[in-house]
């Protein structure tokens, strides 16, 4: 439903909601710790209100282009599609793609999961897969879940401990308005790779620190000099990944992914990112006690992994429309193998050319 030309802007909005949900739980903690042995019931009795709000909300979402052409409402979606880029402009072609679009999802949804499997879409398969997954082996959630246990292992008091905490996800959430501001100018592939350098550097120093003040018997006392840097090498990964893989990681699969495999692929990127979040945050604790300060070299060398990644796999998307979106494939040093090109198909029935596929050019 967003322009092409500010999608990424507008699907940032989904991060944003997320983080600036975790700020205030963090911030509603805070005053329940205030509340004697009644905050608990305050802090869990909050939970209720986003969800009230949700469900009343839900009457008000209006519908989509997409959805009104497959209930067969053609006229209504052409309104609806008006209205969303202005009655100037011509939304004859774009509707038209929609439609196209959605006979060939019409053809495919009898089986999704075996249709996403093909050879076709093996790029957006493992894009899809791989980045909910690796969004959480940045560690975000270990520093989300367990910040306020690492703030007090470093020697801050309970409520010193809370307010690191608070602070932490004030940054990640402030940080993916940044991404909002520049994801549709600089592009995904900037803000992935130089988010993974300022990750993977803090990381590197954090375990430098840990194993300076702590070693490996994790007994010693921080210095308060070490442990004010702790909160800011952590302030800037929670910075770093505010603006790249929050956003991203939601972002890139639902421009990549075609209408026929679009639901298959966008339960499979959700699948990813909560099963990964659910291993690592159960393994953290034992990681921790094997590793000790290892564990943010263990961190430091998943971010390094992924960052490459990005900058072999992961085309420019942005601006592009997803109707055109088979062209980035069909241009990329590696994935162009697996695409078909239906244009060089056409020249081929033309002309009887058995031409192969071949890089256009290098994204
Ligand atoms: O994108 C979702 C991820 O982002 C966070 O909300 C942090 O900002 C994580 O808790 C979650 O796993």
């Amino acid at each position: 439903m967003a322009p092409p030309k500010w999608r990424g802007a507008f699907t940032t909005a989904f991060q944003s909601f997320l983080s600036g949900g975790a700020l205030l739980a963090t911030i509603i903690n805070w005053f329940g710790s205030k509340m004697g042995e009644n905050g608990w019931r305050f802090s869990l009795g909050c939970a209720g209100i986003p969800a009230a709000i949700m469900t009343v909300g839900a009457f008000f979402i209006p519908d989509t282009p997409s959805s009104l052409i497959q209930r067969g409402q053609l006229q209504k979606a052409r309104q609806s599609l008006n209205q969303v880029r202005g009655v100037d402009s011509d939304t004859e072609a774009e509707l038209n793609d929609l439609i196209r679009h959605h006979e060939a999802a019409k053809a495919a949804t009898k089986q999704p999961y075996k249709t996403i499997i093909q050879r076709k879409y093996r790029p957006h398969l493992v894009i899809t897969t791989a980045i909910p997954t690796f969004q959480q082996l940045t560690g975000i959630n270990i520093v989300a879940f367990y910040a306020p246990v690492l703030f007090r292992s470093i020697g801050l008091s309970v409520d010193g401990s809370l307010i690191g905490a608070i602070i932490l996800n004030f940054i990640n959430f402030s940080s993916t308005f940044v991404s909002a501001y520049s994801v549709d100018r600089f592009g995904r592939r900037l803000l992935f790779l130089e988010a993974g350098v300022q990750m993977i550097l803090c990381q590197f120093v954090l375990a430098y620190i840990f194993s300076a003040e702590l070693g490996t018997a994790g007994t010693a006392n921080f210095s308060k000099g070490s442990a004010i840097l702790v909160l800011v090498l952590m302030c800037i990964i929670s910075a770093g990944f505010g603006w790249s893989w929050g956003p991203l990681t939601w972002i890139v699969p639902s421009e990549i992914l075609p209408l026929e495999v679009r639901p298959a692929g966008q339960g499979i990127c959700i699948a990813s990112n909560f099963l990964m979040t659910f291993i690592l945050s159960q393994a953290f604790l034992s990681i921790l006690c094997k590793m000790k300060y290892g564990v943010f070299l263990f961190y430091a060398g998943w971010v390094l992994i992924m960052t490459v990644f990005m900058g072999l796999f992961m085309p420019e998307t942005k601006g592009i429309r997803l109707q055109e979106m088979d062209k980035i494939w069909q241009g990329h040093w590696f994935w162009y193998r697996f695409v078909e090109d239906p244009s060089l198909n056409y020249a081929n029935m033309i002309d009887g050319n058995q031409n192969h596929n071949q890089p256009g050019h290098s994204l």
